[in-house]
């Protein structure tokens, strides 16, 4: 597995960024913006850029003829050791790039799992990371072999034989599925932990990476999770309490970054990580509204979302960096076109009190305050409600059980049966000091993840 592990890294490397515009796709004002971003987040050196249009991608290279000639020339004048497109290529045009140009080519899927892998931290984002690694190497076995031979046995060698080819294929395949069954078995464990907090109220930072997700949860919790000007600098989910005005303490989670055309497989291997935004009761979808491309960045987290399924859930738009914004005509686009967003920033705290606001109100209309009353034998409302509702309080007399608790308003219809009887809760909801917590959720967790 080594040598596949050679394949990727490129911290400290001098790269060259080549991004081609293909008819058809939306035009940007710096369309290598974004791959300078993610080759410096991965410790890159970056030593010349080159940018094409095509109607369509050369089968063979990817460039024309005359671009290929440019690159080459580009890739000796600066010494680079690196090429890295910004779009994504077939095994055979990455094998005829490496031949022309003399030098390792990568694709921006490649880069991002080499940001992932160095960052990863957690077992399960490492085995995330390797098996989207492995997946994507898969179809390409033969070209890193190409490259073995080369560095082993010098250009015109003969490659390794078809059966060592076949060996590693086998070997990469039962890792793969080894890798699967984990993460499988991960996933399970992970889906009922965060079901078992479902008597609280969970919110969850999705958004484009660097739109200041960790920034908004530090801000509200006044917690210290990391927070960088950087691409990817959160990989793993962090949960932490926040005391919402109005409605008492939420879990408010952070998770990974989404960034556009994220390679599906890697949202596949994080499906444990995104599970708490699956499961959240709301999402606080955070875009930089500073960033030119804020709108192709919102589209491109709705597509995640998507992908994920979770796209019909209760979201907040935030349009956070307000104090960043120097063109107003964008953010009046924005404000526009989302008229729900809630325009705050994280750095400077303004908002932040319209946004608590309106998380609250949000909650409010999809939950219900209610007591429910029923027989004390009556075991299983009892354990709906606590699996189901956020649990107040829980009182005893006459053979019959009340219990006060808020619950989503679809969760309440399984309880239309005889004998339980539902009525709204009149009077304060009880603030966090009084209310009776489940003894998995006691104050000293802090660090819920
Ligand atoms: N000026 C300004 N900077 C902000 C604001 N919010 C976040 N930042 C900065 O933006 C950068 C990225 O913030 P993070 O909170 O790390 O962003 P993130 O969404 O968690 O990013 P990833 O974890 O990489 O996906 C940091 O340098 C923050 O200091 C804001 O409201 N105003
Ligand atoms: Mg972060």
């Amino acid at each position: 597995m080594k040598d596949l592990e050679r394949q990727q890294g490129v911290a400290s490397e001098q790269v060259v960024l080549v991004g081609v515009q293909l008819a058809g796709q939306p035009h940007e004002e710096e369309p290598l913006e974004e791959l300078t971003g993610l080759a410096e987040a991965a410790g890159a050196d970056v030593v010349g850029l080159l940018t094409q249009k095509r109607e369509k991608p050369d089968p063979h290279s990817y460039l024309g003829r005359g671009k290929l000639e440019q690159l080459t020339h580009m890739v000796s004048g600066t010494e680079a050791d690196i090429v890295i497109f910004d779009n994504d290529l077939s095994p055979a045009q990455t094998r005829n790039l490496e031949q022309a140009t003399g030098v390792k080519v990568l694709d921006r899927t490649e880069l991002i799992l080499d940001i992932f892998s160095t960052r990863a931290q957690t077992l399960e984002s490492r085995l995330a990371v390797e098996l989207a690694q492995l997946e994507y190497s898969l179809p390409r076995l033969k070209r890193m072999w190409t490259h073995l031979s080369r560095m082993k046995m010098g250009v015109g060698m003969r490659g390794p034989g078809e059966k060592q080819l076949e060996t590693d294929r086998r070997l990469v395949e039962k890792r793969i599925s080894d890798l699967r069954g984990d993460l499988d078995k991960i996933h399970q464990r992970r889906e009922r932990e965060v079901s078992a907090r479902n008597d609280r109220m969970t919110v969850s930072l999705v958004g484009y990476t660097n739109a200041g997700k960790s920034t908004l949860l530090n801000a509200l919790t006044d917690s210290t999770v990391m927070a960088k000007d950087q691409l990817f600098a959160t990989l793993d989910t962090r949960t932490r309490r926040w005391r919402l005005p109005g409605w008492g303490p939420v879990l408010l989670s952070d998770t990974v970054g989404f960034i556009k055309n994220l390679p599906h497989k890697l949202i596949a291997s994080f499906k444990a990580t995104l599970e708490e935004a699956r499961q959240a009761n709301l999402l606080l979808h955070v875009a930089d509204a500073s960033n030119p491309a804020v709108l192709d960045q919102i589209h491109a987290v709705y597509d995640v979302l998507l992908e994920l399924g979770i796209e019909q859930k209760n979201t907040i738009l935030v349009l956070n960096k307000a104090d960043l914004v120097e063109d107003a005509h964008q953010l009046h686009v924005l404000e526009e076109r989302y008229p729900g967003a809630v325009k705050i920033s994280a750095h400077t705290g303004e908002g932040l009190d319209r946004l608590a606001a309106a998380v609250s109100e949000t909650l409010s209309e999809n939950f219900l305050d209610v007591e429910v009353e029923f027989d004390v034998a009556d075991g299983g409302t009892l354990a709906y409600l606590s699996r189901n509702a956020e649990v107040f309080s829980r009182a005893y007399s006459n053979e019959r059980t009340t219990v006060h608790c808020r619950i989503p308003r679809a969760l309440l219809r399984p309880l239309e049966r005889e004998g339980v009887i539902v009525r709204e809760h009149e009077g304060e909801t009880p603030d966090a000091e009084i209310r009776s917590l489940p003894s998995q959720l006691d104050d000293s967790i802090d660090d819920v993840a």
